[in-house]
């Protein structure tokens, strides 16, 4: 079954000069995969992304997210849906400062008001999935950017979403750090069964995914999957990039 499914869509930013972002996007996302979305800076990637997320909505097409449209939701709808459905994991980690793990991971249940106990039991799975138990009693400022962002996928999953949505999310991490947190990504992916979808400019992260989506000038350029050797995956992403003109990072 398609989580997501994208169909047509375009993306025209109004301004003095219009600018058209993203041109006639079609992307299906079928439950439990995990997808890379990647281009060269500028060719649509968080346009894309937003759009998703419902942040910022499409000029053209649709949209659809486990058969609903989120646009055709209303506002209180919206955010109910936002917060029920999907789960979001930002380069920066974007975590409450005056808040311990603990709270911050527990953000959007409590926001939904679900009873303690359910509370306390999801806390337990994905605090022991990602292995971080022993800082729930820390202050963010007390924990590394690896840590912080395992935090940060704790708080996007615990909700269970159906579309797990992350935008350069090993961007501010060190190298160690961003084979950790793309390993979590993974276990997350095949433990939990979430489907994820995920920019990157990193091809050493984009071969963590089943699939990587390349957009080009805000149109569709390529796709290639996984298959069985990840080297050769590794490999394809990096030819394609090269063509398109992308980063690319050494593979280790
Ligand atoms: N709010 C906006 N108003 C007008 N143009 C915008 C706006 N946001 C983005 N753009 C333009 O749309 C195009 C796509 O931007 P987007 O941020 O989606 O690219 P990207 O692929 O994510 O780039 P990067 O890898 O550098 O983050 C760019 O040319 C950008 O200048």
């Amino acid at each position: 079954m398609a989580i997501l499914e994208v169909n047509k869509m375009n993306k025209t930013y109004i301004g003095k000069v219009n600018y058209e972002a993203l041109k006639n996007i079609t992307l299906s996302v079928e439950e439990g995969e995990f997808v890379a979305i990647m281009g060269p800076s500028g060719s649509g990637k968080t346009t894309l992304l937003n759009c998703i997320s419902t942040i910022d909505a499409p000029t053209g097409g649709t949209i659809h997210i486990n058969k609903i449209s989120p646009y055709a939701l209303k506002e209180e709808e919206l955010a109910a849906f936002r917060r029920q459905q999907l789960g979001f994991v930002f380069q920066d980690f974007n975590l409450v400062h005056t808040l311990t793990v603990q709270e911050n991971i527990l953000l959007p249940l409590a926001l939904d008001r679900v009873a303690q106990d359910v509370m306390m039991e999801r806390l337990a799975k994905v605090t022991t999935i990602l292995g971080i138990q022993h800082l729930l009693t820390k202050r963010t400022f007390e924990i590394s950017g690896g840590q912080a962002q395992r935090v940060a996928i704790a708080r996007a999953i615990i909700h269970e979403p159906t579309l797990l949505l992350a935008d350069e999310p090993t961007g501010n991490l060190d190298t160690k750090s961003v084979k950790d947190v793309m390993q979590l990504f993974t276990t997350v992916n095949q433990d939990m069964n979430t489907t994820i979808l995920m920019v990157t400019h990193d091809a050493y992260v984009a071969s963590f995914c089943q699939r990587v989506v390349f957009i080009k000038d805000g149109e569709f350029y390529n796709e290639v999957y996984k298959g069985n050797n990840r080297q050769q995956f590794y490999q394809s992403i990096v030819d394609n990039l090269a063509f398109l003109g992308g980063v690319t990072h050494d593979f280790s």
